[in-house]
């Protein structure tokens, strides 16, 4: 498996669970070929002790390309991998995840967006500027992910959201970068700054993100 991208896949996902935010078989990861195609996880596997078998390589039409275990099946969110590749062609990886933070983080705002905290780690999201004022997307969590995937693809088509994240609430987060390394680092970051929102809410300081 040298030079295969699974490697990088199976070492994120291990650090990820080791996290507890992949936990019960939650999120998945996919990640790009220079032909455009790319590996995605299985369908309900256990994201600690990922195989080369565990995953899937599609084609941007969600044609199954390589199957190494002709039981699985590709992720049930492929829809949203599908709809980040195909609103960011550069976008090489797309990690997913599910966190308490996430989830907490989700419940505090009502509307369809996060306001983030304009704290020094958004610099590692790319954003350059003095006292930011970003937010997130929040997408409704719909029983059938294809509807999510869809809502996904005609905001970003209208509105590119100002971080490479998107949440789904009571669900996770969803991340992509130009790279695996690049996507590993979005997910920490991300996740830092929601355990910032979250500890901020039990403290006794008065915070407005
Ligand atoms: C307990 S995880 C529920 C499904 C989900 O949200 C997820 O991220 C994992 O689904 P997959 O089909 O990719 O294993
Ligand atoms: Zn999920």
């Amino acid at each position: 498996m040298s030079g295969d991208l699974r490697t990088d896949l199976i070492a994120a996902a291990k650090h990820f669970y080791d996290r507890g935010w992949m936990v019960g078989t939650a999120g998945n990861l996919s990640s790009r070929l220079d032909d455009g195609s790319f590996w995605i996880t299985a369908s309900g596997r256990q994201k600690g002790k990922l195989t080369a078998t565990d995953f899937i390589r599609m084609n941007l039409d969600g044609i199954i390309l390589e199957q190494p275990d002709p039981h699985s099946r590709p992720s049930a969110e492929t829809s949203i991998h599908l709809a980040v590749y195909q609103s960011f062609p550069e976008a090489q990886a797309c990690y997913h995840v599910h966190s308490i933070e996430a989830n907490l983080v989700s419940r505090l705002a009502a509307g369809d967006v996060v306001s983030l905290p304009a704290i020094e780690m958004l610099k590692g999201l790319g954003v350059w500027e003095e006292n930011p004022q970003v937010s997130m997307p929040l997408f409704t969590n719909y029983f059938s992910v294809p509807q999510i995937a869809q809502e996904i693809g005609e905001l970003f088509a209208i509105s590119p959201p100002q971080v490479p994240a998107l949440l789904i609430r009571d669900h996770g987060v969803t991340v992509w970068g130009n790279s695996p390394a690049t996507a590993y680092n979005y997910i920490e970051i991300v996740e830092y700054i929601f355990r910032y929102m979250v500890m901020a809410r039990q403290s006794i300081l008065d915070y407005t993100f």
